[in-house]
């Protein structure tokens, strides 16, 4: 049985970054790991592995820990439903499967002072951490839906295992017909370098149609390793910290909460925090680590001033999402008709037999487009570039600043359709029926029978910035996290527009040929008050913070360095969501495999470092 005792390593959270961390630090049989990780081990659980489940696992206190943002002052004073995964696997157990899409702007070496953060290195090391399943390039399916992947993009021996989706519903081909109507490229191969376009993505679901998380792909292979321990309902309450010399503070170790008892672990070498965006500033506080009036309101005395924890140049940004429904003519193949038993036990028994269906699939069809697509006369593009960011905080004004630029390049993807979103009778599978923005959108009711297609729009580059702080300084409560929602006109603007698209998209072609009816909203929404109303009653979260721990540098707001060590500490690091320092136009997954890939890289090949090396 390994020991627990001082290891080398220990890493706080066994989510998608922790598990690739602790599987790759312990290849070295010489290295000791443990994982201390809040929830329980979930493996070979349907509502995870197959792929469809998607949603059983959201508000489900055994996967989820449940967040809700503060009363969004945008968004009606609704509380924001924020899903985090919880067990080995973390957010990888309760995400759509989705979208193995690579951001092409990366973290951005040049513009944010991140030397070796850029396109290059992260696509070497998706490529390390991915496995391209053989099934997945069968020439037919995919040329079928105008894919043409570049074998130069894709892993071929990594952990994770990624195919092309087995199954795709009755509204993807119409879909696509629609698109070419409109002039929307389509992009045979997103994760090549340019992710603009309309695209069926690939999952990170095996070819045996299971889901592949960082906990099958990671840690269950290794987890017989003598050198790797992990303790699952361990829950990290703060950190140990020692006086340190000249390098900085020591962190001596953790403690951590599990069951009623509290207890200690020290590390040899390093802590490595990878609780995700929400709870990797909130240990940090707890720990004494941040901004010294928002820890001496909760009496926590201060170990480390450094201002932008959690608030990172204010910068707690998410892809947030509005859904619009639409009820379809006549009988077709969507995941609605898994409404009636027969279809849905049929589905069920294809699953489990072949390994194909709804059941084996996930929302396969996204459009990520540059602003242009639906600002024709760039008229919001004018008045966003003139718009100014209150505040003197220096790495706000300069991210800001970013995006502004952005705003006039239109390789970058500023906005993003996923459709056909199965909708209604997932629900039904699921059980859960409170996600009230999603599935179908706020407002619409649905009949049994009837099909329906939802699309979600996605705003990639938010100038909204919120931040996540402690509350208290008890380590069971949750952290306040504000989103700052729609608090500025650029974003109300683009978000209208996108609205307008959508209505087109569901009026043209094959696919308008198909729609009867939009259900949400209600009624068609003719002025821009009452579409502005609209998004503000549903808008919510793509689950895709990122930014609370900054990777930038020092002076300009940054928390970590490009090693991701914690200014003003001798060994403490963070590899999570959290570093990335302004959110990237696509999903989070690809990208934050590589990061962790890139971060853990310890060669085998030259003498044992003292520490984590980065592979750049
Ligand atoms: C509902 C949902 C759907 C998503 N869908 C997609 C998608 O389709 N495609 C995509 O690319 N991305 C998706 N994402 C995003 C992606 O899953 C996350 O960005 C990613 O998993 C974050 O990785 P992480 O390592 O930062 O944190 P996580 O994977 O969230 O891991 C953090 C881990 O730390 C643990 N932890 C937290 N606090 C403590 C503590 N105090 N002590 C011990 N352990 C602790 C947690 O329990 C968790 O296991 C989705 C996210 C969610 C929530």
């Amino acid at each position: 049985m390994p020991s627990t005792s001082t290891p080398d390593y220990i890493i706080v959270g066994g989510g998608l970054c922790g598990l690739v961390l602790a599987a790759r630090l312990s290849e070295d049989p010489s290295v000791s790991v443990c994982v201390l990780e809040s929830g329980s081990e979930n493996f070979h659980d349907e509502n995870i592995d197959v792929p469809a489940n998607l949603a059983r696992t959201w508000g489900n206190p055994q996967y989820d820990a449940t967040f809700f943002s503060t009363p969004q002052k945008g968004a009606g004073a609704r509380q924001i439903f924020l899903p985090r995964g919880k067990g080995l696997g973390g957010s990888t157990l309760v995400r759509r499967t989705l979208n193995f899409v690579l951001s092409a702007i990366s973290l951005l070496d040049q513009q944010l002072g991140n030397p070796g953060w850029n396109w290059n290195e992260f696509m070497k090391y998706f490529k390390k951490a991915t496995q391209s399943e053989s099934f997945t390039y069968c020439p037919q399916d995919v040329a079928a839906y105008g894919m043409h992947f570049d074998e130069n993009a894709h892993g071929t021996d990594g952990p994770l295992k990624k195919t092309f989706p087995r199954c795709m519903d009755a509204l993807v081909q119409p879909a696509l017909q629609t698109a070419d109507i409109l002039g929307i490229r389509r992009n045979p191969d997103p994760s090549a370098g340019d992710n603009r376009g309309i695209f069926v993505a690939t999952k990170s679901i095996d070819a045996n149609a299971t889901r592949s998380s960082a906990a099958s792909a990671y840690y269950e292979p290794n987890k017989s390793r003598p050198n790797l321990v992990v303790l699952t309902g361990a829950r990290v309450s703060r950190l140990l910290t020692a006086n340190g010399s000249g390098s900085g503070i020591v962190i001596r170790g953790v403690e951590y909460l599990q069951g009623d008892a509290l207890k200690v672990l020290e590390a040899s070498r390093e802590v490595i925090l990878c609780a995700g965006s929400y709870e990797t500033p909130k240990i940090l506080e707890l720990s004494g680590i941040g901004d010294p009036s928002i820890l001496g309101k909760h009496g926590i005395p201060v170990v480390l001033d450094l201002k932008s924890v959690g608030e990172n140049h204010r910068e707690c940004q998410d892809h947030l999402v509005y859904t619009v429904t639409a009820r379809l003519k006549g009988k077709l193949e969507t995941y609605d008709s898994m409404q009636s038993p027969q279809v849905a036990e049929w589905q069920k028994k294809l699953y489990t037999e072949e390994r194909t269906g709804l059941l084996s699939a996930t929302p396969s069809l996204f459009a990520f487009l540059p602003l242009r697509t639906v600002d024709k006369d760039g008229i919001i593009l004018d008045s966003a570039r003139k718009m100014k960011l209150e505040g003197t905080n220096v790495a706000a004004q300069m991210t800001f600043k970013l995006q502004q630029q952005w705003l006039d390049n239109d390789r970058i993807p500023w906005i993003q359709y996923v459709a056909p979103f199965p909708n209604p009778a997932l629900n039904e599978v699921s059980s859960i029926n409170f996600i009230d923005r999603f599935m179908p959108g706020p407002g619409a009711s649905v009949e049994p029978g009837r099909a329906y297609m939802t699309i979600n729009a996605m705003l990639h580059h938010p100038f909204s910035r919120g931040s996540v702080h402690i509350t208290s300084p008890d380590p069971l409560q949750p952290p306040a996290i504000e989103l700052n929602a729609l608090d500025n006109d650029a974003d109300l603007a683009i978000f209208a527009e996108t609205y307008k698209f959508a209505g087109k998209f569901l009026k043209t072609g094959p696919l308008g040929a198909l729609v009867e009816e939009v259900i949400c909203p209600a009624t068609e929404l003719k002025t821009d008050v009452d579409i502005n109303a609209f998004l503000r009653q549903s808008l919510g979260s793509s689950f895709h913070p990122v930014g609370t721990v900054g990777m930038l540098p020092q002076k300009d707001g940054g928390c970590v360095d490009p090693s991701l060590k914690v200014y003003g500490t001798a060994n403490l690091r963070v590899v999570d969501a959290s570093i990335i320092p302004v959110l990237i136009s696509a999903h989070l997954q690809a990208t934050l495999y590589a990061i962790a890939e890139k971060v853990c890289l310890v060669p085998s090949d030259v003498e044992r470092p003292h520490d984590i090396v980065l592979g750049c």
